[in-house]
């Protein structure tokens, strides 16, 4: 396994690009540690197939390098890189029985066989599929087909990075928590270097120690799932992690505080710049309805059993969520005042996060 370093890496897809509008991947500078698990989430379009391209080799980027171990690979061809992926779609052979398709990376390497059959025998046993392993492919499930793909991607033991590209999107919904928890506990034991792209914070957060979050073609954050939910580095980050996302309010600088409608929003600490557009973050876990605070009429209620989520709308239209767990519910149409925990209260300037940690210097 290998440390990734991609350094100064930018792509465009047009022969002459002009501005960053033009870029696929703006300006990517990352390390990817040995034996790490690591997601690549964002929505569709932001980069990560251009990301993942790039790794592998079948994609040359047009400004950048890419190392493994310090070693330039940036023009190699995948062949010579010494990845695994594991796509979409099943990549297995139907006419073969499950044992030979695992065996066959390692065959087509020139394994010695005692070490082949041991390996199959350990990957078939840590996916649960030792008792599938003389069936023929074809006759497997979709989802047990792609197990075997996962098995034949994690089987070779020399690879420097095993890539996971949208992994589950063909395993029916419930069945998805299943593999993506014997995901995790694969890497647990197999201790290899691991990409995962998805699109799916679920499985981002179940999967990764760190997810590198992307939109636009740029990382916005790289953190482990606590760090993302706790303090997002970007509004982006607030929504497109949580359920529902990061409530962001406009406010105004004044004072050196922030100020929403008029009134005077506590933050977790002090303002470190202000942009052009300042905006107020607080996730909807850290928002309680109160006697007083910011009012709203209450546009939606979900009773999801063991929480509720209240969606208020202020005066000027910004629409605030709350969890609420417990207590009597609003009903719709109601005015509700909305308290929010000043340590969990952040301020973002121009998109990016500009308060001080509680506690920080
Ligand atoms: N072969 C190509 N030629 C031109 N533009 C491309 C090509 N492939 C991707 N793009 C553009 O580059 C940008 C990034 O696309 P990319 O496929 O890397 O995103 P993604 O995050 O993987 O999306 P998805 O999840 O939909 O696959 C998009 O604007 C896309 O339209």
């Amino acid at each position: 396994m290998a440390k990734i370093t991609l350094s100064q890496l930018r792509h465009s897809y047009m022969p002459a690009p002009k501005g960053p509008e033009d870029y696929a991947l703006k300006q990517i500078d990352l390390d990817w540690q040995d034996g790490g698990a690591y997601a690549l989430l964002g929505p569709s379009g932001c980069g990560k197939s251009t990301l993942l391209n790039i790794i592998s080799g079948l994609l040359v980027p047009s400004e950048g390098r890419i190392l493994f171990d310090g070693r330039d690979v940036t023009d190699l061809p995948p062949d010579q890189r010494n990845i695994a992926q594991v796509f979409q779609f099943p990549v297995i052979y139907d006419t073969m029985t499950v044992r030979e398709n695992l065996a066959f990376p390692l065959k087509n390497r020139g394994v010695a066989p005692a070490h082949i059959e041991a390996r199959v025998a350990e990957i078939a046993e840590m996916l649960e599929v030792t008792e599938m392993l003389d069936q023929r492919a074809a006759g497997l499930s979709p989802d047990n087909k792609q197990k075997i793909s996962m098995g034949r991607g994690l089987v070779r033991d020399d690879v420097n990075v095993v890539m996971f590209d949208e992994p589950l999107t063909v395993i029916d919904p419930h069945l998805k928590w299943k593999l993506r928890s014997k995901l995790k506990e694969l890497h647990q034991r197999v201790n290899a270097t691991m990409i995962y792209v998805t699109h799916d914070q679920t499985e981002a957060l179940t999967f990764a120690d760190q997810v590198v979050v992307m939109q636009l073609g740029e990382v916005v954050q790289i953190g482990t799932p606590v760090e993302l939910f706790e303090r997002p580095a970007h509004t982006f980050v607030g929504h497109f992690i949580g359920s529902p996302g990061m409530n962001v309010l406009p406010c105004e600088v004044r004072d050196g505080g922030a100020f929403f409608m008029g009134r005077n929003v506590p933050l977790e600490g002090s303002i470190t710049q202000s942009g052009t557009r300042n905006e107020i973050g607080i996730r909807p876990e850290f928002v309680t309805l109160s006697e007083s605070g910011i009012p709203g009429a209450v546009r939606k209620v979900a009773d999801l059993g063991h929480n509720a989520v209240v969606e208020a709308v202020a005066a000027d239209g910004t629409r605030i969520s709350a969890v609420l767990h417990g207590g009597d519910l609003p009903a719709q149409g109601e005015t509700v005042h909305m308290q929010f925990a000043p340590e969990q209260t952040r301020f973002y300037a121009d998109g990016w996060l500009a308060s001080e940690a509680r506690g920080a210097a």
